[in-house]
């Protein structure tokens, strides 16, 4: 194989890849805060079941696990002739692609791959999967760069003192670096600044209790957890000057599908005037879906609500539960939409075209 410069990259410790593409290295979230554990994976049955099972979330770190996957699997089919290369990677990618079905990052992150591959057909395979392994370093490079841009546009939305709500975890463990929703607090605390923090819990996984309040907390910004049903109360009470929610996939109208009870933190500050800021790098725009009603919400085990993080059931076994991950935000709950190529006021039509 054909050498490739890997970066050292520090502080991106949620997912890495080896230095041989072997294998992709991640943190598993689902045991987060209690553990910190470290998964090696190299089959592409793993790499399902940790997008599926939640091992690696947030859109972004998605797209970046999908890509160093693709990379891992392309390693290890080298030596087949460039046809057959082709479709069996272009098949691994399908598959990878059906782990879940909401964040746009996770198709667009293995159709980046795909191309590289398509467009070097008369390139040996090892040359092939060294131009692989280097589009999904540049894939993780960029998202880094792209959460520093949305940090430092949304700092400019708020102002020091101010107290932000936040749902599910849009922060390091999602992304890259910063985050997108969390990564203006970050900045902010790095330019001397306070952000009092509500974090939602998020049920049923809990995102914003088990990662969102450990990020913050570790790096020292002050946080408050509250159960979800608490956010029209601190609402009510004057705690809250902003909301910063991250995205799963924009449509071009700009409804956001996120986190399930987004729509809900966005109706409830509506009503008490809060203006609500959707935070995404622009890999999460996806022009092609003209509404929210083109998105697809992803639905999952209803064992989660009732089984998943307690010692014994909450409901009785057998009742029926309903378990979609996502909801949509309608656009016109929505203050802004900022991405790394800048601040998009409505209509979003028009402000998200202006920018593609
Ligand atoms: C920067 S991450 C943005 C979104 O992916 C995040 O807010 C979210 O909804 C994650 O859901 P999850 O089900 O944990 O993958």
């Amino acid at each position: 194989m054909t050498s490739y410069a890997l970066h050292d990259i520090p502080d991106v410790e949620n997912v890495t890849i080896s230095p041989d593409a072997r294998h992709v290295r991640i943190i598993d979230q689902t045991q987060l805060p209690m553990r910190r554990v470290f998964l090696d994976i190299s089959q592409r049955e793993d790499m399902y079941e940790a997008i599926h099972s939640l091992r690696v979330r947030g859109a972004p770190a998605i797209g970046i696990f999908a890509a160093y996957s693709m990379a891992v699997l392309a390693t290890g089919i080298d030596g087949l002739p460039y046809g057959e290369f082709r479709d069996r990677l272009g098949q691994m990618g399908t598959y990878l692609d059906s782990s879940r079905p909401t964040a746009v990052n996770l198709g667009w992150a293995i159709r980046r791959i795909m191309a590289v591959v398509d467009a070097f057909p008369m390139k040996k395979v090892p040359e092939i999967v060294s131009l692989v392994c280097q589009e999904a370093i540049a894939i993780q490079e960029e998202d880094i760069g792209m959460c520093r841009k949305i940090s430092s546009y949304g700092l400019s939305l708020v102002k020091d003192g101010d107290g932000i709500l936040t749902h599910c975890n849009a922060g390091p463990l999602a992304t890259s670096r910063y985050g997108t929703a969390l990564g203006p607090l970050f900045l902010g605390k790095e330019k001397g600044m306070t952000f009092h923090v509500y974090a939602d819990e998020t049920r049923p996984l809990l995102q914003g209790a088990r990662l969102t309040s450990y990020e913050l907390h570790q790096a020292g910004i002050d946080v408050t957890l509250i159960c979800d049903n608490m956010a029209s109360l601190v609402m009510k009470q004057g705690r809250i000057q902003a909301c910063f929610v991250g995205c799963d996939r924009i449509a071009a109208n700009g409804d956001v599908a996120n986190k399930i009870g987004t729509s809900g933190v966005a109706i409830l500050a509506r009503h008490y005037g809060i203006p609500v800021y959707v935070l995404g790098p622009w890999s999460t725009v996806d022009l092609a879906c003209r509404t929210g009603d083109d998105i697809e919400i992803e639905l999952r085990d209803g064992d989660e609500i009732k089984k998943k993080f307690f010692a014994e059931p909450t409901a009785p076994e057998g009742v029926a539960c309903y378990n979609p991950a996502f909801d949509v935000t309608d656009h016109s709950l929505i203050s802004a939409i900022v991405t790394d190529r800048g601040i998009c006021r409505p209509p979003f039509t028009e402000s998200l075209m202006a920018l593609s």
